[in-house]
């Protein structure tokens, strides 16, 4: 397989019908969900000429997180929906990629196991804040422990999208024996139906978050320039400019879109973004218009469902090829060479 969307292809072959949804869809009439990449589609590259230099520089470091490329691995649930050994195999791909993985807090392996399964992993943990403090801290703790080095907020999910190909199919649960193994207390095992998205989370509890751990947090989901703003004065570290994919609220903007005017609000944190991504031009797009680096999500599901870790790996690396010709047919030597001068709207 040459190119993201061929992995897409095979994976569609390879899956479960219903689970293929779970993983393709968006919300609505996924509006969004094509928009992420019609706009990145639309956007140009303007290349300089004659700029000399034989290597590019990939690497970025993100809150003292060092990866070798501006990709990152976005967080997705249910990953042994997708192969047998789920988030195993995709930590040890992700460790081989020397990127960073944003372990879902609806990940079908333990955050433990993950960072057993490949000690030089770079992990983050993405987290669901849940009405229930005392639970939401024991999975902080449970994070902080397997060594995850910041703490990814999705703030963009008061209530679960309309997904409406998971209404159809009757998706609302993991079949037997699967289970999410980040909600796991004690003996009882975690249900995806324990996962409340709560219209009640406030910045108050990104207050409390401040004062629960010393991890970096990360907000996800932010497309306004005043919620960048008020990120900002609440002292998180970083955000990711993301509409969860197009799952979430339907027609909101493309995230390309909006990603500038939250850079320029965002008064010097690092800002990421993800929705769309599947070529390296759209990787150099993102970072002329502000992004310090970008994450995927479906294509790194499509190279699990393909061909497991030799899948993710596969994803990965054509990405980072794609990223480096992109540079150099722009005349770059660095990711950090990138400017909006590079990009015409
Ligand atoms: C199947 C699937 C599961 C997802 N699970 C989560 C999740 O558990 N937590 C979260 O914050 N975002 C989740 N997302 C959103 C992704 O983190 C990311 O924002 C989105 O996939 C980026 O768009 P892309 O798939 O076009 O790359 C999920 C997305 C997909 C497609
Ligand atoms: C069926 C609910 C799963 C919620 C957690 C995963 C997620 O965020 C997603 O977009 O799917």
């Amino acid at each position: 397989m040459r190119t993201l969307r061929e992995y897409e292809a095979v994976a569609r072959e390879r899956l479960d019908p219903v689970h293929y949804d779970y993983f393709a869809g968006g919300a609505g009439d996924e509006v969004t969900l094509r928009a992420n990449e019609a706009s990145l589609a639309r956007l140009a590259l303007l290349p300089r000429i004659l700029r000399g230099g034989a290597r590019r520089e990939l690497g970025v470091t993100l809150l003292g997180t060092g990866a070798s490329m501006p990709v990152l691995v976005a967080p997705t649930a249910f990953h042994r929906l997708a192969a047998p050994d789920g988030e195993r195999a995709t930590v040890r791909a992700v460790a081989a990629a020397d990127t960073i993985m944003i372990v879902s807090m609806a990940a079908t392996v333990a955050v433990e196991d993950i960072a057993a399964e490949a000690p030089d992993a770079k992990l983050w943990f993405q987290l669901y804040v849940q009405p229930d403090l005392a639970f939401t801290e024991a999975i902080v703790r449970r994070a902080e422990a397997a060594g995850c080095r910041a703490l990814v907020v999705t703030v963009d999910s008061p209530a679960l999208g309309r997904r409406e190909r998971d209404g159809r199919n009757g998706f609302h649960d993991l079949p037997d024996g699967l289970y999410c193994e980040n909600l796991r207390i004690g003996d009882s095992p975690g249900h995806v139906r324990q996962i409340a998205m709560s219209p009640e989370i406030s910045w108050e509890h990104i207050a409390w978050l401040r004062d629960v751990t010393e991890l970096p947090i990360v907000l996800k989901g932010v497309l306004r320039a005043e919620d960048a703003r008020l990120a900002a004065g609440a002292g998180v570290a970083g955000l990711i400019v993301s509409n969860h994919g197009g799952r979430q609220l339907d027609t909101v903007p493309a995230t390309i879109d909006v990603l500038p005017e939250v850079v320029d609000a965002a008064g010097g944190l690092p800002v990421l973004m993800d929705g769309g991504i599947r070529r390296g031009t759209d990787v150099l797009k993102a970072l002329a218009l502000g992004a310090s680096a970008v994450a995927i999500g479906r294509p790194v599901v499509w190279g699990l469902a393909a061909e497991g870790e030799q899948g993710v790996k596969g994803v990965l690396e054509r990405i980072r090829d794609e990223v480096d010709d992109a540079l150099v047919q722009c005349g770059c030597a660095s990711v950090r060479d990138l400017d909006r001068t590079y990009v015409r709207c």
